[in-house]
């Protein structure tokens, strides 16, 4: 039995971890962790604490998940990892500086697995996307996602924009040449590892993202679409199942896909 515990389980995808997690035969939901944590309180069918530490103190658990804010996420590492709490994190913002140092704290056997993206179809439409790269000169991602979402780009979009600059080696030629428009500056949107990423916030979408390439006379898109949260489940409970027998930094739900 491996035993969990969650941090955000009253948010969104903190309480579709909850109940994954109950749902499944081989894990033991141990603990919440969540300040402000209406409605696990209310179910009372687990402990829910206000902070890792007072979880740490609580309970031992195995695996720390962690799907909270960006401004809090690093915060929680800097309590599970040295405590040897091997951690799967979903939450976005971290950089790979900031992942590599909080890695470093936790004792040899303990392992820091972040995806930015816990759905396969996410993780293929990177891989295409790195694919398609060295081939068309232009590359721009647009991520299409929930008004609730507090970071901007999101993280599937950095690591897709990441993932196609290291490809192809080289900057897209189109931003910068144009003539900004005076109270319209940011429409070729912003610049990352030399990709142009454009970040859409909407009702109605979950999380999509189109990675759109272009050469002389044709056009390749590769989409993907999120409609519901129970996307990211079999993605976080391979992490959660994985993260045992692994050791350091793991980056990308591909390291567990067979
Ligand atoms: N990697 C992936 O596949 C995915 C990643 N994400 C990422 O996961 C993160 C969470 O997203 P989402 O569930 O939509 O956000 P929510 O705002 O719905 O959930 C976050 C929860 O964390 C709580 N929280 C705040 N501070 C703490 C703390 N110190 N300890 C524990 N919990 C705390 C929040 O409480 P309060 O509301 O009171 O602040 C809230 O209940 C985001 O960074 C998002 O980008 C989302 C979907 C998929
Ligand atoms: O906040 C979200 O909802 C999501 N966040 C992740 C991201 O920033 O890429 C993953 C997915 O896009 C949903």
């Amino acid at each position: 039995m491996i035993t969990v515990a969650v941090a955000g389980c009253a948010g969104r995808m903190g309480s579709a971890v909850v109940d994954a997690v109950k749902a499944a035969d081989d894990l033991e939901l141990v603990c919440g962790i969540d300040p402000s944590c209406p409605r696990s309180s209310e179910e009372g069918a687990y402990p829910v604490h206000s902070s890792v530490q007072d979880a740490i103190d609580a309970a031992d658990f195995d695996v720390l998940v962690d799907f909270t804010r960006p401004d809090v996420v690093e915060g929680n590492l800097r309590v599970a990892l040295p405590a040897g709490v091997d951690c799967v994190v979903g939450t976005t913002g971290l950089s790979d500086e900031t992942l590599a140092e909080l890695a470093a704290l936790a004792p040899a056997g303990t392992c820091l697995f972040y995806a930015p993206n816990f759905t396969t179809g996410a993780v293929l439409m990177m891989e295409f996307a790195k694919a398609a790269a060295p081939y068309f000169p232009e590359a721009e991602v647009i991520e299409m996602h929930h008004c609730k979402k507090l970071d901007a780009p999101s993280g599937t979009a950095v690591r897709t924009a990441a993932l196609i600059s290291e490809a192809r080696g080289r900057d897209s030629a189109a931003p910068g040449k144009e003539t900004e428009i005076a109270g319209a500056e940011g429409a070729r949107g912003a610049l990352v590892s030399g990709v142009p990423v454009h970040s859409v916030r909407s009702m109605g979408f979950v999380a999509s993202q189109e990675a759109v390439f272009g050469s002389l006379g044709q056009t390749l898109t590769i989409r993907h679409d999120s409609w519901d949260r129970t996307s990211y489940m079999p993605g976080v409970l391979l992490g959660i199942r994985s993260v045992g027998e692994r050791d350091g930094l793991i980056v990308g739900l591909e390291n567990f896909m067979a």
